[in-house]
């Protein structure tokens, strides 16, 4: 009899080449759709990935956010960002800042680039030179930094060579004394997040985004002096 069915065979692999990861690739698909929907990801912009077993998976460069699917990801290595599927998808623009936060921070599991409007104002402006500084904000704790009382986010140039920011990004969090903020901003470009899943990175990215709306509420100054309150 047959039921129409086709049973496995015992050694055959459990999944064809090129659909594992599902989920992590539909996490990925799912975040960019709802940064998209935050305006914080217009057009094209943005990109996101997790860290796996055997690398991350990445948004595919170029694709629109809004409409991200599971197929708009790509599987790479952590150590030089290689395709590990033979996808021919290209991996995003900004793979090297991904990779350098995977390989300097070992306990990042996810990480998110978005263009959020406040983020890429306050580290666009004339007082954002090398960090912007988010001293006594309430909110600064959400990043999960020992002294959310002193909180300085570094500010990089933007650079047409991505890979020369993922090198001045090494460069910083090497120098940092303890655990790094979870966070970089590019002028005139964005913001990046990281945390141990896409939940974290992405609250963190809400964190810094609400950070700097403040700051330019509050009159546009970052920094400021103040006797220690919290
Ligand atoms: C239209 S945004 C320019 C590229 C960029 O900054 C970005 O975040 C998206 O690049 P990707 O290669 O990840 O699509
Ligand atoms: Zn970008």
């Amino acid at each position: 009899m047959t039921t129409g069915v086709k049973m496995q065979h015992a050694s055959a692999p459990l999944r064809r080449a090129g659909t594992g990861l599902a989920l992590e690739r539909g996490e990925v698909a799912t975040a960019c759709r709802d940064l998209y929907r935050r305006g914080w990801m217009p057009g094209t912009a943005g990109n996101v990935s997790v860290r796996t077993g055997e690398g991350i998976v990445i948004s595919a460069s170029g694709r629109a956010k809004g409409t991200m699917s599971r197929q708009d990801t790509v599987v790479v290595a952590l150590d030089d960002g290689r395709p590990l599927h033979g996808e021919s998808e290209r991996p995003s623009a900004e793979t090297s800042i991904h990779l350098a936060v995977y390989r300097e921070v070992p306990e990042a599991g996810a990480v998110v680039h978005a263009h959020a409007p406040y983020a890429t104002t306050v580290a666009s402006g004339p007082g954002a030179a090398g960090q912007v500084a988010f001293d006594d904000w309430e909110l600064a704790k959400g990043l999960g930094v020992p002294d959310p009382s002193r909180v300085a986010v570094p500010v990089f140039a933007n650079r047409s060579d991505v890979p020369r920011i993922a090198g001045d990004l090494v460069a910083h969090l090497r120098a940092a004394p303890g655990p790094a903020v979870p966070a970089l901003l590019i002028s005139r470009h964005g913001v990046t997040t990281w945390g141990r899943d896409l939940t974290e990175a992405t609250n963190r990215l809400e964190c810094v985004e609400m950070l700097c709306r403040l700051v330019l509420l509050a009159g546009g100054t970052a920094a400021h002096e103040q006797e220690d309150v919290l």
